[in-house]
């Protein structure tokens, strides 16, 4: 679909590319001919994906074991980063999510998401836009959001919230760093089958109908699908595109409301409620 070596020359962070989408971003870019760079909080899954990195023919891959709800470890990323050389992208991707009915949440269980999804966000964004305006050197900023951020979604409201929240941060900066040619853009995803957001989101019972009947495709995403967007959007091909969230959900947003898997949630009993808790839904 493009051409080879699109992405030569350029260097991107995918956060939480050890694993699910952020993986699959880091290597169809890598393939392309992208410098890697991911970080996650769990090492072992890190190296083995930085192997699959390398095979799939990365220049080079770079990883942190670093907690992105943490400003000043993703700073220190950051001067890591900047020593060898200087990030052209940033993919915000990293995220945290789960099913609850919101008024028994703990502020301890809104910090655990708001803090990964929002605050992450934005620490990672300033960290690498700031040395991208110092060093007058262009750059991109693409945050995965979901259509929550425009729709809001029940029982994940602290993801919703967070994920309006990293929508206007795009927005905000497409026009107040677009003088440095700083891109900021999004991308709202759909039904794509990873391990987290299966886990986290739909516990035994939650599925009133068959998921990909929610989707007016009648089928969920692949992740090549969204790999080959992000790649778009990330390269130079794309470079007039600011500001802007494209959507990549077969049409499922324009259902309503998150969709219908919502549906399930209203009649879940307390016991289900505790099993998915415990994540044996
Ligand atoms: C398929 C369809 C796609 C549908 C498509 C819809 C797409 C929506 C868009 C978003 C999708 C995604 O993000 S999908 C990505 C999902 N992936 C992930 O979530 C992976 C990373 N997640 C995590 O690490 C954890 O789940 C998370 C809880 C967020 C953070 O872990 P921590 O170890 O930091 O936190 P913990 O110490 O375990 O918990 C912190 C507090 O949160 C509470 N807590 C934890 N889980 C809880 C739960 N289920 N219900 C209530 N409360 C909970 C705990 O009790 C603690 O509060 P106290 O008891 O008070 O101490
Ligand atoms: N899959 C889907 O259908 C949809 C996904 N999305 C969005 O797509 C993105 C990817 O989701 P998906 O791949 O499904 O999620 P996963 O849970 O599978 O992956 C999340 C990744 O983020 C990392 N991560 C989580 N918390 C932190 C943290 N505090 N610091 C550093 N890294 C962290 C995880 O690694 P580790 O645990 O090792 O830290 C993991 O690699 C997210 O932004 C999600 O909201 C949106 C709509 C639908």
């Amino acid at each position: 679909m493009f051409r080879d070596g699109l992405m030569s020359g350029k260097k991107v962070l995918v956060t939480g590319g050890g694993s699910g989408l952020g993986r699959s971003f880091a290597l169809r870019q890598a393939e392309l001919g992208a410098e890697i760079v991911i970080c996650g909080r769990r090492q072992a899954v890190l190296d083995e994906t930085a192997q699959d990195l390398l095979r799939a023919g990365a220049p080079s891959v770079d990883i942190f074991s670093c907690d992105i709800r943490d400003a000043a470890a993703i700073d220190e990323m950051f001067d890591a980063i900047w020593a060898k050389g200087p990030l052209t992208g940033l993919i915000n991707n990293a995220a945290g999510n789960f099913v609850a009915r919101t008024e028994r949440l703990s502020p301890k269980a809104m910090d655990a998401v708001l803090n990964i999804v929002l605050h992450g966000s934005l620490y990672c964004t300033t960290a690498a836009g700031r040395r991208w305006i110092e060093g007058g050197q262009p750059g991109t900023v693409l945050s995965v959001v979901s259509s929550a951020a425009t729709s809001g979604r029940a029982f994940t409201v602290p993801s919703a919230a967070a994920k309006a929240g990293v929508l206007a941060m795009t927005k905000s900066l497409a026009v107040e760093w677009g003088p440095y040619n700083i891109r900021t853009v999004a991308v709202a995803p759909g039904l794509f089958p990873t391990e987290g957001a299966w886990g986290n989101l739909r516990p035994d019972g939650s599925d009133k109908i068959p998921q990909a009947m929610e989707v007016p495709l009648r089928r969920l995403g692949d992740h090549s699908e969204i790999a080959n967007l992000v790649a778009y959007l990330m390269s130079d091909e794309a470079g007039y595109i600011s500001g802007e969230c494209v959507t990549i959900d077969g049409g499922r947003d324009l259902l309503g409301g998150g969709g219908s898997g919502i549906l399930g949630f209203f009649d879940f009993t307390d016991a289900q409620w505790e099993t998915a808790r415990k994540g044996k839904g």
